[in-house]
């Protein structure tokens, strides 16, 4: 009933646990003494015996006081351990998701992430402000009312006692199936988070293909599969609840039953009596109480096992070197797979300090593919990557990136200006800095007609063209002082224009080592060591001019572009 790793793993929530579990447990004192004067009241009446009604009212508004502030304080110090842990929970989360790097995106989705951050966290809130401290409380209390209740009549305590545990006993009975059922029903929501946020991005995609009518039918399907998961969580949680009152309520009338059997025969007094009665309720109201947290804190701790998975998964602990400035970066012998087929194979290849490598190849041949490998957001199924001789495994990811660019095909640019968006690079910049890479990028002009660096950038770059985007991106790139540029297919969504600017720019980069990945193979004719790549395995390397003279993958590669390119301009494709 209780998860002893989600509790050890957040110990400065224990303070607020012990306090509310504290106040409610004076509260409930408070609340006895409240009972015993009206059960005084009533049995010192009916026996017509005087009754000092002003001392026994003060005493009981005494108690009404204590059992307020002591309520009060409980919800307080529910309040400060549930925020302690949320706080704590999402810290581990992110510091965890900062350690593994951007490749945690290989193993979660963004709507799962989103949802857990949420959702997920918020679900713990119940689980340690209300659950755990009522846990402890619904041990407390009856024990504590069955010493009060022994003084009045140790037969009808016993009884009330006896019934107690049926309510954890029907907790424990649904457990096991409740687990199950909500691992299933958050499987089933993170799965149609996953759908609406694919199907609401690709939205326009799908109405030009009038695939909307469809994925809208499927995402109905979905919907209806996770309404139905939740009215069975929902059914599951109701029949708990009223299997929880019958007990509550029959083990009360149990107790008052043989309380009232006692003083028919007059073994007890009409004062013990009226109290077994006022307090038989007492007895059961804490255990139902937890009944109906419980179910709330089941769906935390199946929240909780996803969070779980995620801080365990593992990290490299080697990551401790710092990168000195580059001289050789090598993958040597490296084997990856994705699945189980392997996408890339046996592949050696040198980077050297100062020159242009360019690797190519057909789509799907594992180009990008090297370059996750180079960033670290993967790692290598055999063989190694050396930075200077160094193992990339061995090198820490912020080092890695102090020391590389990159720039994709589809540069991510941040809302705010579009100073913020190039001091990233380097905030040190001063704006004359920043004006001369735009210049370089061949954006300056369009910005100087907006508002300058202060041109403001909507989420995404929205407010900006494909190419204007991706110039500005690669004026960032250029304002960052790393050892090693890798531009991955960065000219392959832009118009003609930017193309040829991005590839200048490139060119000028004289003394910048350089990885230019490239389907595109009038874009690499000048680097100083060429890769070809096909279907995983590097199957040729050498210059422009030498592989285009042996027959082989490049020069069929090359012959089709050319020819192709022939076309367009209006010849004829030969
Ligand atoms: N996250 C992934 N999970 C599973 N398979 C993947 C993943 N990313 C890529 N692949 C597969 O790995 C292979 C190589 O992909 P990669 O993106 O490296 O190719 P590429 O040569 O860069 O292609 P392109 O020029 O089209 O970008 C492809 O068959 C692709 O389907």
């Amino acid at each position: 009933m209780i998860d002893k790793r989600l509790l050890q793993a957040f110990p400065d929530s224990m303070p607020g646990i012990r306090k509310n579990i504290f106040c409610q447990w004076i509260g409930l004192l408070a609340n006895t003494a409240l009972s015993g004067c009206i059960a005084w009241l009533i049995a010192r009446t009916m026996a017509g015996a005087p009754v000092n009604v002003g001392a026994t009212l003060l005493i009981m508004a005494g108690c009404i006081v204590v059992r307020l502030i002591m309520n009060q304080q409980a919800t307080m110090a529910s309040f400060s351990s549930s925020t302690v842990v949320k706080e704590q929970m999402r810290d581990k989360l992110f510091s965890k998701l900062v350690q593994i790097g951007p490749g945690y995106l290989n193993r979660w989705s963004t709507a799962e992430i989103v949802q857990l951050f949420g959702e997920g966290v918020d679900q713990l809130e119940t689980y340690f402000g209300s659950y755990i401290p009522q846990f402890f409380y619904a041990l407390l209390a009856p024990l504590t009312l069955f010493v009060v209740t022994l003084f009045l009549d140790w037969k009808a305590a016993l009884v009330l006692l006896v019934c107690v545990p049926l309510i954890p006993a029907s907790i424990i009975a649904v457990q096991k199936f409740a687990k199950k059922l909500l691992g299933k029903y958050w499987g089933q929501y993170t799965q149609l988070g996953d759908s609406f946020l694919e199907n609401l991005q690709g939205l326009t995609t799908l109405k030009i293909y009038e695939a909307d009518g469809l994925r809208h039918q499927e995402m109905n399907e979905e919907a209806e599969k996770f309404r139905k998961i939740t009215m069975r969580v929902l059914t599951m949680q109701l029949n708990s609840i009223s299997v929880m009152d019958l007990v509550a309520y029959g083990g009360a009338a149990a107790g008052i039953l043989v309380a009232l059997g006692a003083y028919q025969s007059g073994t007890i007094t009409l004062f013990q009596t009226i109290l077994i009665v006022l307090l038989s309720a007492e007895f059961f109201l804490p255990m139902r109480t937890l009944g109906s947290y419980f179910h709330i804190a089941m769906n935390g701790m199946a929240a909780s096992a996803k969070m779980f998975a995620i801080l365990d998964a593992p990290v490299s602990t080697r990551r401790q070197s710092d990168l000195s400035g580059l001289d050789t970066l090598a993958l040597r012998d490296v084997d990856f797979a994705y699945e189980e087929d392997l996408t890339l194979q046996n592949i050696d290849l040198v980077i050297e300090k100062g020159k242009k490598t360019a690797i190519v190849g057909e789509s799907g041949s594992g180009k990008s593919t090297i370059a996750k490998l180079l960033l670290g957001q993967i790692q290598a199924k055999k063989g190694t990557i050396e930075w200077n001789g160094t193992d990339l495994n061995d090198i820490q990811l912020a080092s890695l990136y102090a020391h590389v660019s990159y720039l994709g095909h589809e540069s991510t640019l941040f809302k705010g200006t579009v100073r913020d968006n190039l001091r990233m690079a380097d905030p040190t910049h001063l704006d004359e800095a920043l004006w001369r890479a735009l210049q370089l990028a061949g954006i300056a002009k369009d910005l100087e007609e907006a508002q300058g660096l202060d041109t403001l950038v909507e989420e995404g770059g929205a407010n900006f063209s494909g190419g204007q985007r991706q110039r500005i991106a690669l004026a960032r790139l250029l304002l960052k002082s790393g050892d090693l540029m890798i531009l991955d297919e960065a000219t392959s969504n832009v118009d003609v224009e930017t193309e040829d600017r991005i590839m200048q720019v490139v060119r000028s980069l004289r003394d910048k080592t350089i990885l230019c990945i490239s389907h595109r193979l009038k874009n690499i004719v000048d680097a100083d060591v060429i890769y070809v790549l096909q279907d995983g395995r590097l199957v040729q390397k050498g210059t422009h001019d030498e592989l285009v003279q042996t027959e082989g993958r490049y020069a069929t590669l090359w012959n089709t572009q050319q020819a192709l390119e022939r076309y367009s301009q209006g010849g004829q494709y030969a």
